[in-house]
């Protein structure tokens, strides 16, 4: 997979040179390029925004340097992805759709966004999808793209060490949060660990871990619990 990230602070990205995610740039699995919007400015102060039309506070990112920048970066097969407040709620299901796909450009705006005619003209020649990390403010895209990034390098094959892993994930087995993990040594500052988890009994072990992550969700996220279908468990087993 190709993914082209293209900001005014392109060092914002250096994280991703690490880990999981570093580690699938240099074995090849992931094709990551971080670009300078500046690149595809045309005056000597490399200027990327402007004052909005209509009035009010701050400045609204140019169409034209976008333009140049996204006719240089955007494939046939690419999907353009812009980072806004108002866009649509990233989750793990967005993850894995954006997984199986061959290139992502995500392109990062600051100030009050990008001129809006940007997403409107290539939205006519190519995917488009603006997204949103959740109901609160940032400054720019850039967390955003590392959010992206890292969720969706993390699915693609090679990339995670051990890919059960990947199946008993929070929002991912039923959809429910994960349940609580512990290991060595079996009691610290006198916490002990769940003799269930040292019985060896597999069976009664992911029971438990079952039970422990629907109440985990009833008390976190009984939103995630309106999705279940009433029949797989009975509310009364919980003593929330
Ligand atoms: N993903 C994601 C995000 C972002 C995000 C993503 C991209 C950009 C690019 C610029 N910004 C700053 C910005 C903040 C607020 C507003 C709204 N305006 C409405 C009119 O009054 C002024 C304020 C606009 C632009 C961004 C923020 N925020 N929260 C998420 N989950």
């Amino acid at each position: 997979m190709r993914i082209d990230v293209v900001t005014i602070f392109p060092e914002y990205l250096a994280p991703l040179e690490l880990s999981l995610v570093g580690k699938a740039r240099t074995s090849g699995l992931l094709d990551l390029r971080v670009h300078d919007l500046r690149t595809w400015t045309d005056d000597r102060h490399r200027t990327v925004d402007d004052t909005p039309f209509g009035g009010g506070a701050g400045m609204v990112m140019r169409p034209d340097v976008w333009g140049r920048a996204l006719d240089d970066v955007l494939t046939p097969e690419a999907h353009l992805l812009v980072p806004s407040p108002a866009g649509a709620p990233f989750t793990q299901r967005t993850a894995e759709t954006w997984a199986t796909e061959q290139h992502l450009v995500l392109a990062c705006g600051r100030y009050e966004g990008i001129d809006s005619r940007v997403v409107e003209h290539y939205a006519a020649r190519t995917r488009v999808t603006e997204v949103s990390l959740g109901d609160y403010v940032l400054n720019g895209g850039e967390v955003a793209a590392l959010v992206v990034v890292e969720a969706v390098a993390r699915l693609l094959p090679g990339v995670v060490g051990n890919p059960a892993s990947l199946v008993e994930e929070s929002h991912g087995a039923a959809g429910l949060l994960e349940y609580p993990v512990y290991t060595k040594p079996p009691s610290w500052q006198g916490h002990d660990v769940p003799e269930v988890l040292l019985s060896g009994h597999h069976a009664r072990i992911a029971r438990w871990r079952r039970d422990e992550a629907l109440r985990r969700t009833a008390a976190r996220r009984p939103d995630l619990l309106e999705a279940l279908d009433a029949g797989e468990w009975d509310r009364h087993d919980l003593e929330v």
